[in-house]
């Protein structure tokens, strides 16, 4: 059974929704604010250790119903059914998406085919499990005796941005060994790594889901031949592992049967941290701290799964971006994490985002005639508040944002995190609340500056009513980071439902690599 095949546009939510919009012309979220003293709580949800606050956006409770009315009439009840239960519903791959099914901790038989799928699951996190700990126990020998204390991520795409965001992210958790990533083909890249590397000590952890990847394959080969330098060929079992679902390929490089990790059609490559591609995460702060991020993820799951429309944090989340995206046309959101451990989170999202959504034909076949996938970027508070924010808060464009904050820093400075805090919550008050022209002459006046009050006074006006979502945890914590990783990826699939484009493929990238391969061959 496949997803509803429903044209958004045609719904009585959409009609309404615009109807509605129209109206919105002289919506204020400052008035709104001193019109409505519940308004922060109307708008706030409360999920265990998260708090989500959209009450700094352009919506009344009006628009709310209006977009939930839209998720019912999309089906989106059925499509999450649907995704959760394996059903194929990446239709044009024939597969079923099932990255939910990597943490889930139900015993429940999961059936992809015939096949139920939990024991396979439950197999290679066992190994997971009991190959990190030989590594990082320094059980684990290389070819010369010695322990590792180095690990090489090998992949690119979904292979490289997942693992690389969270081992970066857990920093304050990790053990001993030092984790490097190697994705580009740039032959700097790689070699800016090696430059760095023992052989003796270094463990390679070759990721890629096809195993053809030109990028992963090329700076494989390099590696190895590397190795082979100061190593032979009956050392690769000790120092080269893979996570793949091509088996064939990963024997026809030359590594050992046993330190192959499996890796499943039903798992997309841009949501395949939770599974064997997750290794280096588990090599670098130990299995426990794997199994956090997973039962983090998995509590966002059946949030998502079982909780109604209006008080679910992922489908709240994914309505406000297609009230902006499809009705105020915003082109773009930022995502804006007041921590410096989540600087890669908004490359991650990219592919995450971008690839699943960015798409122009339909479940039906036909090209689309409204807005899809939005553009995300994004960087870390405080730092981006010196870069880019006078666009957002002084610029032409609407550019809805995503704070991403937490309590409690990990390290106890609590005066640097005050500040931190301080600047989170003002950022989004001067995004929302703006100053006017009345503040400013009065700010110039008592300044004494009378001389520049009427040069200065209009550069010196902020708008205000820019939209921002808050999103706070109390601390980072693996478990508060699979949370945070899974509540977007359930965003995504929102999107996509209502938008009814299929999310789980990625034919757009095929023609460029397509092409370079011809250039290379005619060169
Ligand atoms: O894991 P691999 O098969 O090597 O694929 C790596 C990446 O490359 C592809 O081109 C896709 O765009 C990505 O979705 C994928 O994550």
């Amino acid at each position: 059974m496949s997803l509803k095949n429903i044209n958004p546009t045609k719904t009585q939510a959409w009609k309404n929704l615009s109807d509605h919009y129209q109206g919105f012309a002289s919506f204020s979220i400052k008035k709104a604010f001193e019109n409505d003293a519940n308004r922060k709580k109307r708008f706030t949800i409360e999920q265990g250790d998260l708090t989500l606050d959209y009450s700094k956006n352009r919506i009344d409770q009006e628009t709310m119903d209006l977009l939930v009315q839209l998720a019912d009439e999309v089906a989106l009840k059925d499509a999450i059914e649907k995704y959760f239960s394996g059903e194929a519903i990446n239709e044009t791959e024939k597969r079923a998406v099932l990255h939910t099914a990597l943490r889930s901790s139900s015993k429940e038989p999961l059936k992809v085919g015939k096949k139920d799928i939990r024991p396979e699951i439950a197999r290679t996190l066992r190994k997971i499990k009991s190959f990190s700990n030989e590594v990082i126990s320094g059980k684990w020998k290389g070819y010369t005796g010695k322990s590792i204390t180095d690990i090489v991520n090998i992949g690119i795409g979904g292979s490289d941005l997942g693992p690389d965001m969270i081992v970066e992210a857990l920093q304050f958790y990790k053990n001993q060994l030092n984790t490097h990533f190697v994705s580009n083909i740039d032959g700097d890249h790689v070699s800016e790594v090696i430059k760095k590397l023992d052989p003796e000590t270094t463990l390679f952890v070759i990721v890629s889901k096809t195993f053809t990847t030109q990028e992963t394959l090329t700076n494989a080969n390099t590696i190895k031949n590397w190795f082979l330098k100061s190593a032979s060929q009956f050392d690769i079992a000790k120092h080269f592992v893979a996570v793949s679902t091509n088996l064939d390929a990963i024997s026809e490089f030359g590594i050992d049967g046993n330190n192959v990790f499996p890796m499943w059609n039903w798992v997309g490559g841009r949501f395949s941290l939770w599974s064997a591609v997750g290794l280096s995460i588990s090599l670098s702060v130990g299995f426990n701290n794997f199994r956090e991020l997973l039962d983090g993820a998995e509590e966002m799951d059946l949030h998502f799964k079982n909780e109604s429309f209006d008080k679910n944090v992922p489908v709240i989340l994914a309505l406000l971006s297609i009230w902006y995206n499809n009705f105020f046309k915003a082109e773009t959101e930022a995502i804006l994490p007041y921590t410096q451990y989540l600087t890669k989170l908004a490359p991650y999202l990219q592919q995450a985002i971008m690839e699943s959504n960015g798409k122009s034909v339909d479940r039906n076949g036909e090209v689309v005639d409204y807005q899809t996938g939005t553009i995300v970027w994004g960087s870390t508070g405080t730092n981006m508040q010196h870069a880019f924010m006078q666009l957002v808060h002084q610029g032409t464009k609407l550019i809805p944002a995503d704070f991403i904050g937490y309590q409690q820093s990990l390290h106890g400075l609590s005066d640097h995190h005050k500040k931190l805090m301080a600047n989170f919550n003002a950022q989004m008050d001067a995004l929302a609340f703006g100053k006017t022209l009345e503040e400013v002459h009065l700010e110039l006046k008592t300044s004494g500056n009378v001389n520049d009050i009427a040069t200065l006074m209009p550069y010196k006006v902020f708008e205000g009513n820019k939209p921002s979502n808050s999103i706070i945890f109390n601390n980072l914590t693996p478990k508060s980071l699979g949370k945070l990783v899974s509540m977007y990826e359930h965003k995504i699939f929102v999107q996509g439902v209502i938008w009814n484009i299929y999310s789980y493929d990625q034919f757009g990238v095929e023609l460029g690599k397509e092409l370079a391969k011809k250039l290379l061959n005619n060169a």
